[in-house]
């Protein structure tokens, strides 16, 4: 077989939120630890926020094989902050869909090129890309150009399931449901059959017609996915293996390798590199929120987040609020800037929140996530369900509280309660009472229950990205595919 001058180079492209961009930098690093080469494409704000808001350039500075590629943001970075998040997501995809293809193009044939900025880089011609499973834009580029294409879809395997078997719910007449009889069951999904309620669906399956936009996207982006090579999955055999299964029927390479958080972090311990958690946020992180932490007992506190996109009402701020002051519990409160839709009021609200702040609470914009679910102080999280959320609770072994709102967040919640059985779901509700009484049930009334079904799954979790596990195996073959790739091109 002839020796290539140069290691497989890869082309990652996600989707420009932080839910996305967040692990597929870690898939990113993870190569690099590997020995590929990467060229790393992000919109020219979130390269902006993420260079503002963290040690990113430096951090990625010691693989010299490794480049930042920025595209213009076409819309995406006006949107009003009234907009609801589904709107949001259509604005940037309906942009990218019209702006990235021909950029794309350029950043793969100019790879490896004299001329081309490879020259600096050291990288050779494009061995593979690796796109956002919503960024079929980048499928019909690798197609045009003939390179191999995987997709790395960023939420939950039961999720990406669900989306893939949207045609039989259509067919089956289950899909679209008219009126609010949520508890319907859903049968003719496999490997959810005594599972799944109408609720649990995905947020965009709540349509009254299978013509809303956001429905069509995630039906036939998800369809595309069969054109491609492969797909990555952040997650692991033993937390959602029975549906990994059903997918392989599907797409026989299938690479589950998460938690990639936590995988990361092994991969650069047994490289001896610093080990401090370095973060990906587009916000910046509040670190006063660690130092109030110290001062808590162990597993006294409940950690509140709802992620990236959601956004909330004043009204639901203040169901909350007085849900967690009356639990007795202490708490730490994510309330990022951009979140409150009713937006003329924001400063006011949160102002009224700190001033009411007794001694138990601690209110944060945008927190450093992960060391606050690492630290022995936090003893429940009280989530939107976003997957990286739920995979660095499950890591961190906390049990968890509920609250979905958006795409996978439903599915995941379930998954939470009834299968993992690690916490409670609040689905479709927000209301003080309830609040109260879930923080007081995992925090205290069941709290060795949950902590002892955490602890068995944070083992599960911890083994399949250590040597040997699962995910450190199936990572293995990932880069043992780029390269047969490489050869092949
Ligand atoms: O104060 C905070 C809050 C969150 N995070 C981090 O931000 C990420 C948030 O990701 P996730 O929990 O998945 O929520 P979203 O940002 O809402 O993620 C979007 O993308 C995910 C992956 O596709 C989906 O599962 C979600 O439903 C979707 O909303 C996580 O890594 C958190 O650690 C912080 O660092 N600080
Ligand atoms: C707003 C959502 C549309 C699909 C994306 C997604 C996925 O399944 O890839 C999950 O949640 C969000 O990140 C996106």
């Amino acid at each position: 077989m002839e020796k290539t001058e140069f290691p497989p180079h890869v082309v990652i492209f996600p989707f420009p939120v932080q839910g996305h961009v967040n692990p597929m930098l870690k898939l990113a690093e993870l190569l690099c630890l590997s020995g590929i080469h990467v060229t790393f494409i992000n919109t020219l704000s979130i390269q902006n926020r993420l260079s503002r808001n963290t040690d990113i350039q430096s951090r990625f500075n010691r693989f010299p094989g490794f480049r930042f590629e920025t595209i213009p943001d076409g819309l995406s970075n006006k949107v009003p902050q009234t907009y609801q998040e589904t709107h949001k997501v259509m604005v940037i995809f309906d942009s990218l869909r019209s702006t990235a293809k021909p950029i794309l193009k350029e950043i793969i044939l100019a790879a490896g090129c004299p001329s081309g900025s490879s020259e600096v880089t050291r990288q050779g011609p494009v061995t593979c890309v690796i796109a956002d499973g919503i960024l079929s834009v980048a499928l019909e580029v690798a197609e045009d150009v003939g390179i191999p294409i995987l997709y790395f879809r960023t939420a939950s395997a039961a999720s990406f399931w669900i989306y893939l078997c949207l045609p039989q719910l259509i067919q089956n007449g289950e899909l679209p449901f008219p009126g609010n009889e949520l508890d319907v069951p859903i049968a003719s999904i496999k490997g959810m059959e005594s599972l799944l309620r109408r609720r649990d669906l995905p947020s965009f399956c709540r349509v009254d017609s299978v013509d809303v936009p956001i429905f069509q996207m995630v039906l036939t982006e998800t369809q595309k996915t069969l054109r491609t090579k492969g797909l990555i999955l952040n997650t692991f055999e033993e937390v959602e293996g029975p549906i990994l299964d059903q997918i392989r029927n599907h797409l026989p390479k299938l690479y589950s390798i998460g938690p990639l958080h936590a995988h990361l972090k092994n991969k650069i311990a047994s490289e001896s590199i610093s080990q401090s958690i370095h973060s990906n946020s587009i916000w910046e992180e509040d670190k006063s929120c660690l130092k109030w932490l110290d001062d808590q007992p162990a597993n006294s506190v409940i950690y509140v987040s709802f992620g990236s996109l959601v956004t909330v009402t004043k009204n639901v701020l203040t169901e909350f609020w007085h849900g967690l002051v009356n639990s007795g519990q202490r708490f730490l409160w994510v309330i990022r800037h951009d979140s409150i839709t009713d937006n003329d009021k924001e400063a006011q609200i949160e102002e009224e929140l700190k001033e009411g702040v007794i001694e138990n609470g601690y209110i944060v914009s945008w927190a450093p996530q992960e060391e606050v679910l690492a630290h022995t102080a936090i003893g429940g999280f009280l989530t939107h369900s976003g997957w990286n959320s739920t995979l660095e609770s499950i890591i961190e072994g906390v049990p968890m509280i509920c609250w979905p709102q958006l795409a996978d967040q439903q599915i995941n919640s379930r998954y939470v309660e009834e299968v993992w059985k690690l916490g409670l779901d609040m689905k479709d509700t927000c209301d003080r009472v309830i609040i109260e009484k879930m923080v007081r049930d995992l925090m205290e009334l069941r709290r060795s229950e949950f902590l002892h079904r955490a602890n068995d799954m944070t083992k599960l979790a911890r083994a399949s990205v250590a040597e040997g596990g699962s995910s450190d195996s199936n990572l293995a073959g990932l880069v043992q595919d780029i390269v047969s790739m490489q050869r092949k091109n």
